[in-house]
């Protein structure tokens, strides 16, 4: 039977799983299956010379390629967080605020003046450089251990790409609208030189090669750094996880605990991150390694599917910062291996996902009925591109006074991203794509490009794999039943260009970073019209342009009218047969319907609804247009 610990459907994306799949993940461990890939098609058969053949044996090869891993003085000062566990930790002898038990070590200091602000930090110093100051103080087994460099792969040339510059546009991000709320919002910076994130944390973000904050970052850095909980939406590819990474080490750093007991057997992280996916729960991981480099803060991630044993042994060796899967951390908080006593940060990535009906209930189980300290004693962070209004009202149960933001209209897509419908049938759907994958290696610079093809169900993807590469087309798929190691390879073997499309299910829709995808398809529409976001949203990242096209037919009616207003929002031409489907169309009930009347995808702090107008405490404004109301108004 499975736990209610066990990964649900969702975490293996919203195909529907039957009950032997759903119990075949989470706390039993499906044995790992060969770590080279054979398509469907070739399963079984005996190895030839065909054309196929040569490109699996790319494939496999590819494998080895490695590359993938990939206040104005009244800020924190004004907020009163209930006094608690962590108020009594963070005895150092620096100064708390009164009744703020977060402040300590960190008093910010903002500048009056808005965007030149200063966040300063008093009381206890910093962790050195080097990190070894850390390491001393959390003891981990009292030595720092040799730690592999996080940055090594991306500095290996890619033998299938070229070297390019990959220059970033962020200027692409400078007219956006945003609208913060909520009480005493510190202001934003503009450049990280105005937020003293700490030497090691900010030598990190050179290696990475990121020259100025994202619009998002730029807002959601101050107000994390002055420990405020905070609600952010920011469109796809927008830089949301080095947002809520850098506050939770940089506040690491700043205040270290006092008090973990070293060597316990139950490992004692002081920041969760949790993901909806394995594979963006990795994602994570690699990215909070690189930030957390040489800071002696050590990143652990747990997700289902891998062997319990390993990440069981990394956790005995101490953990900072764990990144997790929801199903996977309740099956280690059941066996008592982890306990979350010590949690001072909280960040749920794709927190509406988080918080849907797959998850909603082991969410609160997690934060609500563990030892996990609550809101007001640890600063939560939500994170997504989309916020329903009514997951926008679930979600301030795990809040405490906090500040809504949001880059860009809630839900909307950037236009970074040209979005094209086409009416297809589905027997025309396979000679479309076709059509479309002939015309992009038409175009020339676009050889190196990779396609991304969303299909509805598992089988579909499957079926759909297997004629690509019939058709010579290297293909490869992901989806929920693939084993892990299965569903690695073929994330590795699409990222580094050795199968350039990828055929996929929802489980790749949400938080996969993966440099180069030029095309998202949309062979089949979502019924949701958040999903349709997140899935176009994995080409048009980090300022560069994408293209993604959808095949819609009669089966989309329910989606016509929200497609047709994301589209207009994001200054799409819309073809005039699909407006003229919208006009005909019902939202059809479903997670749609919230889509409809005037504030689309809930454009806005879901509080303000009741309190609009003048003197307004949950409103404030900034961004392109500056001045006192809010950017939405
Ligand atoms: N300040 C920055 N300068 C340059 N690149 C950045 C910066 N911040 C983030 N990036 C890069 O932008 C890309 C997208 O970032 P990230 O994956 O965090 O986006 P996201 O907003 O979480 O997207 P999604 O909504 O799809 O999860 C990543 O490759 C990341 O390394």
């Amino acid at each position: 039977m499975p736990s209610v610990w066990s990964e649900s459907s969702s975490e293996l994306g919203v195909e529907h799983v039957n009950a032997n799949n759903s119990a075949s993940v989470g706390a039993t461990i499906p044995p790992s299956r060969s770590s080279s890939y054979v398509p469907p098609h070739l399963r079984n058969r005996p190895q030839g010379a065909s054309t196929i053949n040569n490109i699996i044996a790319v494939s496999a090869e590819g494998s080895s390629l490695g590359a993938g891993t990939r206040d104005s003085g009244s800020t924190a000062s004004t907020v009163n967080r209930p006094g608690g566990a962590w108020a009594a930790r963070d005895s150092t002898g620096s100064a708390l605020p009164s009744g703020g038990a977060w402040g300590g070590a960190r008093v910010n200091t903002v500048q009056p003046g808005g965007r030149g602000v200063g966040v300063g930090v008093t009381g206890s110093g910093w962790s050195n450089g080097s990190g070894s100051a850390w390491s001393g103080r959390s003891g981990w087994n009292g030595a720092r251990e040799h730690e592999k460099n996080p940055f090594a792969a991306e500095e290996q040339p890619n033998p299938v790409f070229d070297q390019e510059n990959t220059g970033i546009n962020f200027d692409a991000y400078e007219d956006i609208p945003v609208e913060t709320s909520g009480e005493n919002v510190p202001p934003p910076v503009n450049t990280f030189a105005e937020i003293d994130l700490g030497e090691s944390l900010n030598e990190n973000i050179r290696r990475c090669k990121y020259v100025k904050p994202t619009p998002v970052q730029k807002y959601a850095i101050p107000i994390s750094l002055a420990g405020r909980d905070l609600m952010a939406c920011a469109q796809t590819g927008s830089g949301k996880t080095a947002a809520f990474c850098f506050p939770i080490i940089a506040g690491i750093l700043r205040s270290p605990p006092i008090g973990r007991p070293r060597g316990a057997r139950k490992a004692l992280p002081l920041a969760l991150i949790l993901s909806p996916t394995r594979e963006l729960s990795s994602q994570i991981h690699d990215e909070a390694k690189k930030f957390a480099y040489q800071t002696g803060i050590r990143v652990v991630v747990a997700y289902g599917g891998a062997p319990i044993h390993n990440q069981l042994r990394e956790l005995e060796r101490g953990v900072d910062i764990l990144v997790a899967t929801p199903g996977r951390l309740g099956d280690l908080l059941e066996r008592a291996r982890v306990s979350l006593s010590y949690i001072k940060y909280l960040a749920l990535d794709e927190a509406d996902r988080m918080l849907d009906m797959g998850f909603e209930p082991q969410i609160r189980r997690i934060v609500e009925q563990m030892d996990m300290p609550p809101a007001g004693q640890r600063q939560t962070m939500l994170f997504s591109a989309t916020f329903p209004r009514e997951i926008q009202r679930l979600a301030s149960d795990f809040l405490w006074n906090y500040i809504f933001l949001a880059v860009g209209r809630v839900g909307s897509s950037t236009d970074l991203i040209v979005q094209k419908v086409e009416f297809v049938q589905d027997a025309e759907k396979r000679s479309m794509l076709m059509d479309l994958i002939h015309a992009q290696k038409a175009t020339g610079s676009q050889s190196q490009a990779l396609t991304l093809v969303f299909v509805e169900t598992k089988r579909g993807a499957d079926a759909l794999e297997d004629w690509l590469c019939r058709m010579g087309f290297p293909a490869t798929t992901i989806h929920g039943d693939r084993s892990q190691s299965e569903r690695e390879h073929a994330l590795r073997s699409f990222r580094t260009g050795v199968t350039p499309i990828l055929v996929a299910t929802d489980v790749a829709a949400r938080g996969l970073d993966i440099p180069r995808v030029a095309h998202v398809v949309n062979f089949d529409l979502p019924s949701d019209i958040d999903d349709y976001v997140h899935r176009i949203g994995r080409t048009g990242r980090a300022g560069k342009t994408g293209l993604a096209t959808a095949f819609f037919n009669d089966k989309d009616l329910s989606l016509t009218r929200p497609l047709v207003e994301l589209m207009q929002e994001a200054n799409q031409e819309v073809p005039g047969w699909l407006v003229n489907y919208a006009s005909r169309a019902n939202y059809g009930g479903g997670r749609n319907r919230r889509s409809g009347g005037g504030a689309r995808f809930g454009g806005r702090d879901y509080r303000r609804e009741g309190a609009r107008g003048a003197g307004d405490r949950y409103s404030s404004a900034y961004g392109g247009s500056g001045g006192g109301s809010s950017a939405w108004d």
